[in-house]
């Protein structure tokens, strides 16, 4: 473990990581007001990684993820994915990278109410490059049973199983989780964190997971600790702990 000025989320090993991000800041300004949401984020991100982010309410963990995911673009500094330039991308360009490569999974799932299950995991696929089949996607969140159901007919934690359907079917490069269990029971959320771990290993996705329960972290390779808008600390895990393994 690293820790204050020795961090370093840049790791120094052979392989090259496909997100570096350098000296990132973000700033928010609503009329006199000005937010420093993100103070200086250098951090090197590789293919396969399970990263779990931790730290107090108002600390820029979804600053991060939004700008990881392109919905957003840092005030300075620089990021990279692959060769693309995320801090200078037009919104033809970031919208071109979210459809291509990044599957979104937010607390609250944002199904389309009038589709049916599989309606709105078909409806990612139609304009994805790679997709995988939507019923098998349904089927690698233990839900293709329910493929006809609407979201109101479905519990909570299978709205949220069928908007990871939904964000993997396009085989993203990058899976981007804030809060994916934040609105459901401990055996629920279990679930739907296998569902998630089985999807990094299988689809082999960088997955980032914003998450207020520490519990969580023993499953990542990587846990960062963000704090006052910086990584203030890292974990490294050698071995990453399975969802049942986890007790809160
Ligand atoms: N669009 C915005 N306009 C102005 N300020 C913002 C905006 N988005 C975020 N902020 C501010 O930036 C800071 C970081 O917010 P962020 O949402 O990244 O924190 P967080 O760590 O994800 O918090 P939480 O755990 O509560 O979701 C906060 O002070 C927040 O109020």
């Amino acid at each position: 473990m690293t820790s204050g000025n020795e961090v370093s989320s840049v790791m120094s090993n052979d392989r090259s990581p496909l997100f570096r991000v350098r000296s990132v800041y973000k700033t928010y300004r609503t009329g006199e007001v000005v937010v420093q949401a993100l103070n200086g984020v250098d951090l090197d991100l590789y293919d396969r990684e399970f990263v779990v982010l931790l730290g107090a309410s108002g600390s820029g963990k979804s600053t991060l993820l939004h700008i990881l995911g392109g919905l957003d673009r840092p005030t300075s500094g620089t990021i990279q994915y692959r060769d693309h330039d995320l801090a200078n991308a037009d919104e033809a360009g970031l919208t071109l990278y979210r459809r291509e490569h990044v599957g979104f999974v937010f607390q609250f799932y944002n199904l389309i109410p009038s589709l049916t299950a599989l309606e709105n995991v078909a409806l990612v696929a139609d304009i994805a490059e790679h997709p995988m089949n939507p019923l098998d996607a349904l089927e690698m969140v233990g839900l293709s049973a329910r493929k006809d159901h609407f979201p109101a007919q479905l519990s909570g934690g299978e709205q949220q199983r069928i908007a990871i359907a939904r964000a993997v079917v396009k085989q993203p490069d990058i899976l981007l989780c804030d809060e994916p269990t934040g609105a459901l029971d401990y055996s629920t959320g279990r679930l739907v964190l296998d569902v998630l771990q089985r999807v990094n290993t299988e689809q082999g996705a960088i997955t980032a997971v914003i998450t207020h329960n520490t519990a969580i972290a023993a499953m990542a390779d990587r846990v960062l600790h963000i704090s006052s808008g910086r990584i203030t600390e890292i974990e490294q895990h050698a071995t990453r702990a399975v969802p049942s393994e986890l007790r809160w």
